[in-house]
C-alpha cells in the first residue's frame, strides 16, 4: 500500500465516538522458535509487538505459514512464548483462561452432546445452576440464530450451523477476549458471507475484544477495527490499517470506496507473498 494512503488510514478516530483506548493485550516483542535446540529450528514469530485496546476487533492477516495461529495460540495461553512478554490487563498470560475463549475452522463441538449441551459445557466452570445454564445457553443460541435448533446433534446440522454453535459456546463464559482462528475457512463462499455479517453484529452488541486470524483480505477489512498484516515467516508486524468504517458492519459497506481500495492495494501489497508461499 502507498505509503500516504497508509498514513492516512493510520489516523486515529477521534472526537466524542473514538474507541476507549485501555489497553487489554499488550504484546511485546514476542518470539516463538519451535524446535529450538534442535537441527532444524523454526522461528515462527520474531519480535511481534502489539497493543490491543479493550472492545477493539483485530484482524490478523498474512500469508500461509507467518505465524498467525501461532500468535492467537500464546495469546490464548495454549503455547508459550520463546522470548518477549503478553500481558492481560497488565497481568502475565501463562495458561489458558476462561476469559479468553476460542473459535477453532474445525468447530471444535462435541459429537456426543446436542447443540444446547455443548453451548452449557461452556457454562459448567461457573458453577451455575443447571436452570440458569439452560437459560443462559438458550439465549446465546438465540443470539447466533440457532433457536430450534437447540436439540440437534452436530452431525444433524450444516458448517455454518456448526460454527454458530461453537461461537455461542465460546460466548457462553461472557469471556473478555474471543480468540478466533480462521473460523469460517471450511465453509462455502455464501455461508462465509453470512457468518461474516453475524460476527460483526454479534461483536458490535457484545463488545467484546476480538483476535480474528484469516488470510482474507476482505474479510479482515470488513470486520476489524484494525488490520494488522504480518510478514511471511518469521512473522512480524508489517503494516497496520485503521478501518474508518462505521459500525454495526452492513453488507452495503463492501462496495464503498474506501473498502474496495484498500482491499485492492493490501491485495498488491500481499500477492508476492502469497505466489511464493503457494
Ligand atoms: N508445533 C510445531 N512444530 C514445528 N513447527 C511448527 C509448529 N506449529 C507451527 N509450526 C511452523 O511455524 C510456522 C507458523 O505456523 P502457524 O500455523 O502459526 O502459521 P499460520 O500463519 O497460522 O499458517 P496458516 O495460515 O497456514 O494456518 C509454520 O512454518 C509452521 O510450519
Amino acid at each position: 500500500m502507498a505509503a500516504a494512503a497508509r498514513t492516512a488510514l493510520l489516523t486515529p478516530p477521534a472526537g466524542p465516538d473514538a474507541e476507549p483506548t485501555e489497553t487489554q493485550i499488550d504484546i511485546r516483542n514476542v518470539g516463538k522458535v519451535y524446535g529450538a535446540g534442535s537441527d532444524h529450528p523454526v522461528i515462527a514469530l520474531d519480535g511481534v509487538t502489539l497493543s490491543i485496546r479493550r472492545g477493539e476487533f483485530v484482524s490478523l492477516l498474512g500469508p500461509s505459514g507467518c505465524g498467525k495461529s501461532t500468535l492467537l495460540n500464546i495469546i490464548a495461553g495454549f503455547q508459550s512464548a520463546s522470548s518477549g512478554q503478553l500481558l492481560q490487563n497488565g497481568r502475565p498470560i501463562v495458561k489458558p483462561d476462561p476469559s479468553r475463549t476460542v473459535v477453532f475452522q474445525d468447530y471444535a463441538l462435541f459429537g456426543w452432546m446436542t447443540v444446547q449441551q455443548n453451548v452449557e459445557f461452556g457454562l459448567k466452570a461457573k458453577g451455575l445452576p443447571k436452570a440458569r445454564r439452560a437459560e443462559i445457553a438458550r439465549g446465546l443460541i438465540d443470539t447466533v440464530r440457532l433457536t430450534g435448533f437447540e436439540d440437534k446433534f452436530p452431525h444433524q446440522i450444516s458448517g455454518g450451523m456448526k460454527q454458530r454453535a461453537a461461537i455461542a459456546r465460546a460466548l457462553a463464559p461472557d469471556p473478555d477476549i474471543l480468540l478466533m482462528d480462521e473460523p469460517f475457512g471450511a465453509l462455502d463462499a455464501q455461508t462465509r458471507v453470512l457468518l461474516q455479517e453475524e460476527i460483526a453484529r454479534i461483536s458490535s452488541e457484545t463488545k467484546k475484544t476480538v483476535v480474528f486470524v484469516t488470510h482474507g483480505i476482505d474479510e479482515a477489512v470488513f470486520l476489524a477495527d484494525r488490520v494488522v498484516v504480518m510478514s511471511p515467516r518469521p512473522g512480524r508486524v508489517r503494516e497496520e490499517v485503521l478501518v474508518p468504517l462505521p459500525r454495526p458492519r452492513t453488507a452495503e459497506m463492501r462496495s464503498d470506496p474506501w473498502f474496495v481500495s484498500t482491499v485492492n492495494a493490501l491485495w498488491e501489497t500481499l500477492k508476492p507473498e502469497w505466489q511464493k508461499g503457494e
